[in-house]
């Protein structure tokens, strides 16, 4: 949920600003409510801004309360002026909202206000009408939800570790970019940490990591070559070494370059992958860790956004087969989907009864366990930011993950790599649209409806929104 700032305009004349203050009030106090009622935290500015110098104080109070976003209220006619002055003092995510009772002109208020601060380019969004309608407050609960996805990254730490794998230019991002667009720092972590950190695991731990895998998975199928228990506590370790580097270099979200050199020399990172973004492990619960397949940035970075939106597990995946006879894709990862995805389960029991560790194929010599399951049905929102040009973009298509029988759902699974874990996504979309444009070869989702919330992100970060289908 949201921190959200309340501040109220109101006319400039004393003799006037008196006697409507507490319809302003009122109307303050009904949104506060609506949005509290919804499960925000919400911060009221102590007074209403009658006075250039309250409208500085007072939003300069609610930006120390880092609200994730900051809600002009107009209820009333408004001087402009306190709005560019408010504007002014408020760094983060802006909302203007007019509330439609014709007594007094609110609108009107909201309107010039805007206008004004369309003049200085200031982006802002805006929502109008009585908060008890379910849709005005799903709106300003929009804004909310994509200002909090947005400040989640400002301040925040990617740890990559690992640099570029296999030439993938869609993998890399520029560090100087994302300290502009999105706040964002990068720490360059070397893969052989992983591998030192790795040793240093107590084998208790590791012992008990396996027992629980063992104990739950549908299967652990051991081949005595490329999946042995000696190749799996290696994979466990890694991600006890994850977990330190995590710690140790305070990361928000990471990503594994993993290909070739530890992929053909070490272990797969797959087991590593997939409980990082678990929100459990062998040792409980636990907050999810974003961490991309293929130090992908801009992968993580996504995922990083619709985590802020969500606050589920986010799905990594390679965008592999379109099977035409179902209009149906194959989401398919050569590196892990958080076992949370096999049924979106809170008991991991659940979702590991339908995952399965399986030898890891030819690609990956080293050896070690594929985490396989196939992606519980739901209607999920995907998404991609991408460069055009060096601009960013986000790509943005609703989906449903759907399943068949199983018969149906092995032969789709073992027409690409039957091994790795599997989403069938019907996108709303046709396949020559999407493959004609979509400007990257991972895609990433979470469950429920957040276009509209991309589209906000899209605003506030000053990048371009790139719907397809019925989200454009
Ligand atoms: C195993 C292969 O190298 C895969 O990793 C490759 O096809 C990709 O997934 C690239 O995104």
């Amino acid at each position: 949920m949201a921190r959200i700032g309340i501040l109220s305009m109101s006319d400039g004349r004393d003799f006037v600003s008196r006697d409507i203050a507490s319809f302003i009030a009122d109307s303050a106090g009904s949104v506060a409510a609506a949005l509290r009622g919804a499960g925000h935290e919400v911060v009221l500015a102590d007074e209403i801004v009658t006075t250039n110098q309250i409208a500085v104080e007072q939003s300069r109070r609610l930006a120390d309360q880092r609200v994730d976003l900051t809600v002009f209220h107009y209820a009333v006619w408004a001087f402009p002026h306190f709005t560019m002055l408010a504007a002014e003092a408020t760094e983060g995510p802006l909302l203007l909202l007019a509330n439609i009772d014709p007594v007094y002109p609110g609108m009107v208020g909201m309107l010039a206000g805007g206008g004004a601060l369309d003049q200085i380019g200031r982006v802002h969004s805006r929502a109008w009408g009585d908060v008890a309608d379910p849709d005005v407050l799903a709106a300003i609960e929009t804004e909310a939800r994509a200002a909090r996805a947005v400040r989640s990254l400002r301040g925040a730490t990617f740890g990559r570790v690992g640099g570029r794998p296999m030439g993938m230019y869609t993998a890399v991002a520029n560090t100087d970019q994302w300290m502009r667009t999105f706040g964002v720092d990068v720490e360059e972590i070397d893969q052989w940490e992983v591998v030192r950190r790795s040793d240093l695991v107590e084998q208790s731990r590791v012992c008990a990591g396996r027992a629980w895998l063992e104990k739950h998975a549908a299967g652990v199928h051991y081949d005595g070559k490329q999946l042995t228990p000696e190749l799996l506590e290696r994979q466990i370790r890694s991600y006890h070494a994850m977990q330190e580097l995590v710690r140790e270099w305070n990361l928000d979200f990471a990503g594994i370059k993993g290909q070739p050199e530890l992929t053909t020399h070490f272990a797969t990172m797959d087991i590593a992958e997939a409980f990082l973004n678990d929100p459990y492990d062998w040792e409980g619960p636990k907050e999810t860790v974003v961490t991309s397949t293929e130090s992908d940035m801009d992968g993580a970075l996504t995922m990083q956004l619709l985590k802020g939106l969500s606050s589920t597990p986010v799905l990594f995946a390679d965008v592999r087969h379109y099977h035409a006879d179902k209009d149906v894709w194959d989401l398919c990862n050569s590196g892990q989907h958080a076992t949370w995805f096999a049924a979106r389960s809170e008991d991991p029991g659940e979702n590991l009864a339908k995952t399965h560790l399986y030898p890891e194929v030819f690609y990956f010599p080293a050896g070690g366990a594929s985490v396989q399951h196939l992606a519980a049905p739901g209607e999920f929102t995907l998404a991609r930011l991408t460069r055009r040009d060096g601009r960013y973009r986000l790509h943005a298509v609703r989906a449903e993950f759907e399943q068949y029988d199983d018969a149906t759902n092995e032969a789709m699974m073992r027409q690409s790599t039957y091994e790795w874990p599997h989403a069938f996504a019907r996108l709303h979309t046709d396949a020559a649209t999407f493959l004609s444009r979509f400007g990257a070869n991972h895609i990433h989702a979470v469950p429920g409806e957040y276009v509209a919330e991309l589209r906000s992100i899209c605003r506030l970060l000053d990048i371009d929104y790139d719907g397809f289908g019925d989200a454009a």
